[in-house]
């Protein structure tokens, strides 16, 4: 597989009338981590989707190399079908299982009967992060992967971005939670405030 690589120039942020931020630059190389800070609403998320291709910025570029993933609030497992069989979906799709460990790790082993409705805050939020593992992509945005999340499972995002790192992958991170990451890199957008 390639090295992946992501790097942005002097980017901006515009949302409605407002620029949320500007002159950001970044870059990020095989197996570094960066977490994105800032108070609610300085731009975190537009940050993300930005990175993602999913928004366009108001200035400046970015070049992405390697496969990629993007976990936020919103779930793209099947609600009506047990975990189980909602991650198998996309596994079959992504030739990309969850490796039994990420979900002893995750601690959904006895949650994959379980209708993906039913699921709590915190238990929708590491089937997110299992349905990441199972698409075996190298570089990682995450908007808020701690939130709902109790102190185990924090512990257990922490170890599977140590891992993820320490395989060749990237990961940015947007969040207002202090998180460990390899090489504890930060980004805090207040600084790119317009
Ligand atoms: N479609 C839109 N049109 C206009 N303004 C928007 C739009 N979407 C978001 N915004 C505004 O852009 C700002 C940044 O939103 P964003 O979600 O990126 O912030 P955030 O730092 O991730 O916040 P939080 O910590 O609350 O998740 C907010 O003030 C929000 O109201």
């Amino acid at each position: 597989m390639e090295p992946c690589r992501l790097a942005a120039t002097e980017l901006a942020c515009r949302r409605g009338d407002r620029v949320l931020f500007s002159g950001l630059s970044l870059a990020l190389e095989a197996g570094e981590a960066l977490q994105v800070t800032g108070p609610n609403g300085t731009g975190k998320s537009s940050l993300i989707r930005i990175l993602a291709g999913l928004m366009r910025p108001f200035a400046g570029d970015v070049e992405r190399a390697g496969s990629m993933a993007l976990i936020d609030e919103r779930l793209a497992l099947d609600e009506h079908l047990p975990l189980g069989s909602a991650l198998d979906f996309w596994q079959k799709l992504d030739g990309c299982g969850v490796p039994d460990a990420a979900l002893a790790t995750l601690q959904l082993q006895g949650l994959l009967e379980v209708p993906v409705r039913f699921l709590s805050t915190g238990q929708r939020k590491r089937a997110g992060l299992a349905r990441l593992l199972n698409s075996g992509r190298q570089v990682w945005l995450l908007d808020e992967p701690l939130n709902g999340l109790d102190d185990q499972a924090r512990g257990a995002v922490e170890a599977l971005l140590a891992l993820h790192c320490g395989g060749g992958g990237i990961a940015v991170v947007a969040s207002h939670q202090p998180i460990a990451l390899p090489g504890q890199k930060t980004l805090h957008l207040p600084n790119f405030t317009a």
